[in-house]
């Protein structure tokens, strides 16, 4: 009893797999095709307007679920006015476990051991509205066993990734063998709508993806090789902030807003996370460290990159991932994670990436996850 049922050391992500829609939209005509489609182009300052935050965005292309030919099928997708709730929830019920599944394939893959092997799953998305939910879904997908245990973690948003890191780390350190797969899967099937003035930065910003990682604590198997150990962990919530991010069911769909103060919030806070999070171990210089970084929106990394006074290319992996794919909520931190082992590997294995980390997620709340990693040497 006691020691033998308990993982040793730190868990470690073992595998990682992302995946996105093959439908892809550039940011720089999406103001244009989203106001054709809505039959919105009338409102030219709000298309002006859209415009400009794309600019702004950082982001250069996104990848949708939704095209053209679903949305001509479902004109009440494109109309708040008119009920697209049913609708939209029959649509995710399916197309989110399985936009999981191609992701967690490519982990599974990597892993090198049969999905069977799989003991618990941690399953984070906004976008699943029922039960059973996209957690059994993706299990059947995937043949996990039926003894393999299941948590759904909704709409924790955009640190849904975080949080579900940190929970597979308690589970494969408390669980002796364990092997967490944690799925993140995100869809903005369930929000997109018609443009009014509120909700301009959302549809600006956000894209769709899936993120799986495998978690394990020691031993290791034969063939398993720690990409990043999970040292230790926080959360924070930001005290009288509720209001300033969230989401909510409607009739015409998700509503969600994100207030102007958000980036602000964020960099005001996030330094006071870190102290926590590393304790006596915390940097004179928080260079000495790898980021993985949700990229929330541009500004919030900048202003990351002002607090912490941080070099120029820091933030690469999640500039890069931003740029690449917009900001895919919960899914994101996944992306960012496999972007730093691509470029460890490129930089002669791993000679150029720091040793120790710092991974960061934000969402409602507002909430900051903090992770303390550990490149293996
Ligand atoms: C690209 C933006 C929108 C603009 O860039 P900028 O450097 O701030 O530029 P400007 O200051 O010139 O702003 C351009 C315009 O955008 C407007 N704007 C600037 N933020 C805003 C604003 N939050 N509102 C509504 N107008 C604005 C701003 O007023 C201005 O309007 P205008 O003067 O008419 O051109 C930038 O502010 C930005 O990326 N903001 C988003 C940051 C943010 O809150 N990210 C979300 C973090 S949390 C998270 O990741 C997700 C949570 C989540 C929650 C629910 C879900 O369903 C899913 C997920």
């Amino acid at each position: 009893m006691g020691m033998r049922q308990h993982g040793e050391g730190p868990a470690a992500m073992l595998a990682i797999g992302t995946a996105n829609p093959t439908n892809l939209l550039p940011q720089d005509v999406f103001a244009d095709n989203f106001f054709r489609m809505t039959k919105s182009d009338h409102l030219t300052q709000l298309k002006e307007k859209m415009n400009r935050i794309c600019e702004k965005t950082g982001i250069e292309k996104r990848h949708f679920h939704l095209t053209e030919d679903t949305l001509g099928v479902h004109p009440e997708f494109l109309d708040r006015d008119l009920p697209s709730l049913d609708a939209r929830i029959e649509m995710a019920a399916t197309a989110v476990p399985k936009l999981a599944q191609s992701a967690a394939t490519k982990a599974i893959a990597e892993w090198g051991r049969p999905a069977t092997d799989i003991t618990h799953l941690v399953f984070s998305t906004y976008s699943a509205w029922e039960a059973p939910s996209a957690d059994l879904k993706l299990a059947t997908l995937l043949g996990l066993p039926p003894t393999v245990c299941r948590t759904i973690l909704s709409l924790h948003g955009c640190y849904g990734g975080g949080r579900a890191l940190h929970l597979a780390k308690e589970l494969a350190e408390n669980n002796r063998g364990a092997r967490v797969l944690v799925a993140c899967a995100e869809t903005t099937l369930v929000c997109l709508g018609s443009p009014d003035g509120a909700n301009l930065v959302g549809y600006a910003l956000f894209g769709d993806g899936a993120g799986a990682v495998i978690v394990g604590a020691g031993p290791f198997g034969e063939g398993e090789r720690p990409l990043f150990e999970m040292v230790s962990a926080t959360q924070t919530t930001i005290p009288r902030t509720e209001h300033v991010l969230g989401m909510q069911a409607t009739a015409g769909g998700i509503d969600f807003h994100l207030a102007i103060q958000v980036p602000m919030l964020i960099g005001q806070n996030v330094e006071r996370c870190l102290l926590d999070a590393f304790g006596d171990d915390a940097p004179c210089d928080w260079n000495e460290l790898f980021w993985a970084v949700h990229p929330g929106g541009r500004p919030i990394l900048d202003n990351i990159d002002t607090v912490l006074k941080l070099d120029t290319g820091k933030l690469a992996a999640s500039r890069h991932v931003l740029r690449e794919y917009g900001n895919m909520s919960g899914a994101t931190i996944v992306f960012v994670l496999d972007e730093l082992r691509r470029r460890r590997k490129e930089e002669d294995n791993g000679h150029l990436l720091p040793e120790w980390g710092a991974m960061l997620a934000f969402g409602p709340g507002i909430t900051i996850e903090t992770m303390v990693l550990r490149s293996p040497r």
